[in-house]
Formats: structure tokens, sequence, C-alpha cells
């Protein structure tokens, strides 16, 4: 395997990109949601689709997906629509259907991205069996390195042999638990799923909020913020309204320069102050969907902090970000349940809550506080 990483801003999903096509090699980009096809109703038929192209024997067909939704866990969703699927539920379906084409090599791009610990084994192991020639890019060092016969980094658009770094984990100190800022005891409804969530996020702490792919953090995030139903117990803040950053960011981006996308809801000032302490001055005149993409992860959490809520969401924000991208997300989730930003604002002592979702284990210890497991099934 050759493993190529590269900074945000670099180039890597477009070289990504062109060394799929250039070698014909099967190939998942880093939206995974991006490949699916939404021609088929249901999960078992996406599967289906490559090899229906390819002219694979129903039989064949028929095997080889029973194979993979045992290695894939995917026995829960089979049934359901392809393009209502949480983050990581969606990855693997994106993956599984690139592998059931039997394909001779695989181009990956940021491959782990909103895959829970389980799937993340999964690949491991699938692309070590894999008998051609795997290619996986990403900006960090991931559990998948281990399998690199090869590393390079992307700089300037030549390719050196360096081996990828891991993501930089913060120094913190603990800090001391205020009041409750989100008390949850409820029961929540997305779609067929069913969510029983008992949380509470606490005043001056980063929150960790874990779980396997669709058990429903998610979800937990969507109820609080009012936009599914729920029965039971919900106590967060009306006003401001809870701040949010999801993890699809770029469908949340709606104007031209990051400087009006920060000021949404609220004022100049607001803006500016969220611009000078999330450090995106230099990206203030820039369309959103053109700044790279760890400073764009940085514009999605500073349009959810913007307006300075007491309760800050925010869903999966390693997917997109480089090595200076998770020291920079550590300091800002830190520093903002520290009340920092507040005190930017120049509104008084203020320590709001922060409730973060991440896959990355570590990562999330080393910048949370506490952390709560969900364990729903899908
Ligand atoms: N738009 C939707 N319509 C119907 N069901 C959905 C929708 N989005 C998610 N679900 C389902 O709700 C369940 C919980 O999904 P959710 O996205 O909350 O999980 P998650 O814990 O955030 O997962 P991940 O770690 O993969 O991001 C899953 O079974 C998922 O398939």
């Amino acid at each position: 395997m050759s493993y190529i990483w590269g900074t945000s801003g670099s180039g890597l999903s477009e070289h990504a990109w062109a060394a799929a096509e250039s070698s014909g090699a099967a190939w998942v980009g880093n939206d995974a949601a991006a490949h699916i096809t939404l021609l088929r109703p249901t999960v078992r038929e996406e599967l289906a689709f490559g090899m229906e192209q390819q002219g694979v024997p129903r039989e064949v067909m028929a095997s080889r997906i029973d194979d993979a939704v045992d290695l894939w866990g995917l026995g829960e969703i089979i049934d359901r629509d392809p393009s209502r699927l949480s983050t990581g539920q969606t990855r693997r379906v994106a993956v599984a259907a690139a592998l059931l084409r039997d394909p001779g090599a695989l181009v990956l791009d940021c491959p782990t991205d909103g895959l829970d610990a389980a799937a993340v084994d999964t690949l491991v192991e699938t692309l070590g069996r894999f008998a051609g020639d795997v290619t996986v890019y990403d900006r960090v060092a991931t559990p998948l390195a281990v399998l690199a016969d090869e590393q390079f980094a992307l700089v300037d658009g030549t390719l050196t042999p360096a081996p990828a770094p891991g993501p930089e984990l913060p120094e913190m100190t603990p800090a001391s638990p205020g009041e409750p800022v989100l008390d949850a005891g409820f029961t929540a409804t997305n779609g067929s799923f069913i969510l029983d969530a008992t949380l509470v996020a606490r005043a001056g702490q980063v929150t960790h909020l874990a779980g396997p792919n669709g058990s429903g953090k998610t979800t937990l995030m969507l109820a609080v913020l009012g936009l599914l139903p729920h029965t039971g117990r919900l106590v967060a803040p009306s006003s401001p309204t809870p701040g949010w950053a999801p993890t699809g960011m770029d469908a949340a981006f709606s104007k031209r320069s990051v400087f009006r996308e920060l000021m949404v809801g609220t004022d100049a000032a607001h803006a500016r102050a969220a611009l000078e302490w999330v450090g995106l001055e230099q990206w203030a005149d820039v369309h959103p969907l053109d700044v790279p993409s760890a400073a764009r992860r940085m514009v999605a959490v500073a349009a959810a902090l913007v307006r300075g809520p007491e309760l800050l969401l925010v869903d999966e924000p390693t997917v997109g970000l480089d090595a200076p991208g998770h020291r920079w997300l550590a300091r800002v989730l830190r520093g903002y349940a520290a009340g920092e930003y507040h005190r930017a604002l120049g509104v008084g002592e203020k320590r709001p809550a922060v409730l973060w979702t991440c896959h990355d284990a570590e990562f999330a210890a080393a910048v949370s506080d506490v952390s709560v497991e969900l364990r729903n099934r899908p």
C-alpha cells in the first residue's frame, strides 16, 4: 500500500482523483455520500448497482452482498434508503460497494473519516488482504498507515518520501464542572430510528458524545436543536439557541464570503470577533467553498459559536482536518468552554458547555473533560 498525505490545501483530493482516473482503479472520495447513486431504494440494491453494470451473475451478486453485509455490519440497514443513513453508515456502504466490484486496484481518499473503531478495524483487515494496489490519501496518519509499504508527503504537487504525522494531542487541564446547561432524558425519533438518551453537559466543560456508527449522536443533536420530535425531559438554553456545526458543513454555507457567512443571524461586530478569535482573518473575503478543508471546518465552527451560545454542538469536526487543524480545533473547543470567546466579545465571564462527537478516541479524550457513550442500535 502507498500512503500519501498532505496538509489541507495541498491538492490531495485532486491528486487522488487524478491517480484513480489515470490508473482505472476503483475510487472512493472523501465525500462518501457522493458515491450513493440515488437511483436505488434500498442499501441492498445500492450494493448491487456496480455489479449489475458489470453483468455479474445474479447468484454471485447475492452471495457477495451477503458477505459484505456481514463484514461491514450492514444487516440492520440493508432494507433502508441509502440516502438517509448516518455518516459512518454511508461510508461503509460506499467502501463496500467499491469492493464488491472486485477491482484490481483501489484509491481511497480519507477512508476512515466518519468510521467508528470497529469499521476502521474491518477496513485495516480488508485492505491488508486486498490483492491489488491500494493507495490511501489522508491528511494525517490513521490506523491504515501501518499497512503502508511507502509513505509520501504531497508538497507543491510533488511526492516526497515522509511518514504521515499523527494528530497533535493537546496538553490540557481538566475544567471543573459547572451547572448543567443541557439536561436530557428523552426519546427522539429519526425516521424509523428511536433514540433513548440520558445526558448532561455542564458549563465550562467539553463533553465528548461517543458511540458507534448509527447509535444516534447526530440524532441527539438534531433533537436538542428542536429539529426532530422527542418526548421526555429536555432542558436546553433557548436564547440564544444552541450553536451547531454539522459534519456535512458544505451544504450549510449560503453566503459568498466567510465574513458574510459569520454574519448570518447576527451582526458585523460578532462576525469580526469570531473571525479574529478563531483565527480566520485571512479567509474573510473568500467564498466558504473555496477555503481549504481544515479552515472550512473552522468556518463552520465559527458560524456555530459566533452568537456566543451557552451550548455549542459540534458534530465530527475532525473530518477534513490536517495535523495543524487538530491543534486549532482543540484550542477552539477548550477555549470556548473556558469562556475565552465571551471575554473577547466583552460580555463578561461566562462558561458555556461544548458537546461534540469524534471517532478518534485518543484525540477526543485529550480534548474532552468527560465522555458519554450512546449505545442504541440502528
Ligand atoms: N435522514 C434520516 N432519515 C432516516 N433515518 C436516519 C436519517 N439520518 C440518520 N438516520 C438513522 O438514524 C440512526 C442514527 O443515525 P445518526 O446519524 O444519529 O447516528 P450517529 O451516531 O451520528 O452515526 P455516525 O457515527 O455514523 O455519524 C441510524 O440508524 C441512521 O441510519
